[in-house]
């Protein structure tokens, strides 16, 4: 007896991701097909109606469990795409989110007018932002920061993988603290853990359970790394330079007063597609 074709066993997937109410059933049980069956898109339409192979079906069996059991997509075949790129992912990265798109497309609007720029990103996880801002501005380089070294193993794998590592120079420690005391950049962005820790307990659980607590926890009321941020960035400015940061939609007003009592100019917030504040910007002239 002959098991089912490959089209029917990733529906039958969707179908269960389905009565989960996981919020993208099809899209997630397409995925993971794609990962078990080992096809591209193209390749798994066109094999809709073959057998699926015994040793497939179990693999896709088990990964549909994880995601029933609540793992995030991307935590369960470590890549995510982010800015049209791949990323990999590790235990001690953050899964890229789409909201810090914004960051990418306001600091690639801003290096545009600043031709071979040096750029500082802090807190870089996989390496998503310097990555994705190097891909698509030849003429940049970058220095990216992590407390977490497992973190910067992901984001040089990437720098690789996308064609930047020439560009992009990864160091180790707590935000500043690798920066030598006279280096300046031109451009300063950073997308820090801005989560207040008392809140964390009540995330939804692919966040709360999956997301590396180091890449979420701002501290008692979120802003802790935001004050580091605000302290040491004018001395790392080259003027005319600016600073990019992503906030959590309701710290905007919080974050613009921390940089304007820093002696920061023309501070200002960007909204997301949904309208919600999403980074704000600061200016050294
Ligand atoms: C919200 S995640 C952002 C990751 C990545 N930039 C992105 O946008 O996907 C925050 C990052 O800050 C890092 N981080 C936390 N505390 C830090 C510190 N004291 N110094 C440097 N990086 C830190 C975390 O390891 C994590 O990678």
């Amino acid at each position: 007896m002959s098991g089912p074709a490959i089209g029917a066993a990733w529906r039958a997937v969707r179908d269960r991701f389905r009565a989960a109410n996981l919020d993208t059933p099809e899209l997630d049980a397409r995925l993971l097909a794609l990962e078990a069956f080992g096809l591209d898109s193209l390749a798994l339409l066109g094999a809709e109606q073959q057998p699926a192979p015994p040793a497939a079906l179990e693999r896709l069996e088990s990964l549909a469990l994880r995601r029933l059991t609540g793992e995030p997509v991307a935590r369960i075949l470590g890549e995510k795409e982010f800015y049209g790129l791949p990323f990999r992912l590790n235990a001690a990265t953050l899964v890229p989110r789409p909201d810090t798109e914004l960051l990418v497309d306001l600091a690639l609007q801003w290096l545009a007018g600043h031709p071979s720029a040096r750029l500082l990103d802090l807190g870089t996880g996989s390496g998503a932002i310097p990555v994705a801002i190097l891909a698509n501005n030849p003429t940049v380089l970058a220095v990216a920061t992590d407390l977490a070294p497992l973190a910067l193993e992901a984001a040089a794998a990437n720098a690789r993988d996308n064609s930047v590592s020439g560009r992009l120079e990864l160091r180790q420690g707590s935000w500043f603290d690798p920066i030598g005391p006279d280096e300046r950049f031109d451009l300063i962005v950073s997308n820090p853990p801005y989560i207040e820790s008392a809140t964390i307990a009540g995330l939804a659980p692919d966040v709360r359970d999956f997301d590396p607590l180091l890449a979420l926890d701002g501290g008692p009321d979120g802003l802790g790394p935001y004050r580091v941020i605000a302290e040491s960035a004018g001395r790392h400015l080259r003027a005319p330079g600016a600073l990019m940061v992503e906030i959590g939609s309701g710290q905007g007003q919080a974050v613009v007063e921390l940089f304007e009592a820093k002696g920061f100019s023309k501070v200002r917030i960007e909204k997301d597609l949904a309208g919600l504040d999403r980074v704000v910007i600061a200016h050294q002239l």
